[in-house]
């Protein structure tokens, strides 16, 4: 499977500009290395303008959806949809969308554990639906929001559902930029699938973001990344077969004893 992941500075503030950017990004993948699987980053729709929410954040994916899921269908291709600032009923939240290559929308997740260092407590509501896996093109995936890395618990849950590849949309700043690394090679180490990640570029209220977006196998190699602190595209493509190999040489899963670990 063929992937771009882009590697974006989110204007923040603006949807309509990066509704733009992504449109052009990938119109442009497509034309130059026709991939199966694209990835966008996190909050991609307003940024982290927390401040400024109410008026930016999408209304129920009103906007999101279907233009996410035309560029699905018109190219044929899976996306991965980072996150938007997303407007429910009873607050604002941190929401993924991912569509196959009919449009379909495939799966929807909330943010769960929300970011204290980037005050999004303060804003925003945080997801309560169990974390689940999704298929496309005949592979079981996940994905996850940046601040989700730092809880084991989440990834192994959707790996123990069989997921092969999950996905973490991000906008992770500089200042934290060796957790971003170290914990994303933990968390592909330790559940024997791919780690796919897009990360944010830019600057937003003097934060930074790291760039560094990552592609790291199931044995904990890196198979591409991103610049830092630069918008750019990583172009991979994904061995499948390394899963089933892995997980027969290393059987961590079924070495696990879940009853002896007190929970
Ligand atoms: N957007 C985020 O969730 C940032 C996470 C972060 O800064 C950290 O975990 O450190």
């Amino acid at each position: 499977m063929k992937y771009a992941i882009y590697q974006m500075d989110v204007v923040v503030a603006d949807p309509e500009a990066n509704r733009d950017k992504i449109k052009n990004w990938i119109e442009t993948q497509v034309s130059k290395n026709k991939p199966d699987t694209v990835v966008l980053p996190e909050m991609w729709n307003a940024g982290y303008a927390l401040d400024r929410l109410e008026g930016l954040a999408d209304n129920n994916g009103e906007n999101t959806i279907p233009f996410l899921s035309n560029l699905a269908k018109k190219h044929q291709i899976n996306i991965i949809g980072g996150s938007i600032a997303n407007k429910k009923e009873n607050g604002i939240y941190n929401s993924s969308y991912v569509f196959n290559r009919k449009g379909e929308l495939v799966h929807q997740y909330d943010k769960m554990h929300l970011v204290p260092m980037l005050d999004e407590p303060k804003y925003l509501n945080g997801g309560e639906a169990k974390g689940a896996v999704f298929d496309l093109d005949g592979v079981k995936m996940g994905v996850i929001i940046c601040y989700d890395l730092r809880f084991p618990e989440l990834m192994r849950a959707i790996a123990l559902q069989g997921a092969e590849v999950i996905h973490v949309v991000a906008q992770w700043p500089t200042a934290r930029k060796d957790h971003w690394k170290f914990l994303q090679y933990a968390r592909a180490i330790e559940n024997q699938c791919y780690v796919i990640s897009a990360n944010s570029s830019g600057t937003c209220n003097g934060t930074d973001f790291a760039g560094e977006s990552m592609v790291i196998n199931p044995s904990g190699e890196l198979v591409a990344s991103g610049q830092p602190e630069t918008e750019s595209t990583i172009d991979a493509s994904i061995d499948l077969s390394i899963v089933a190999e892995i997980r027969n040489n290393i059987p961590v899963f079924e070495s696990r004893v879940p009853h002896l670990y007190g929970e």
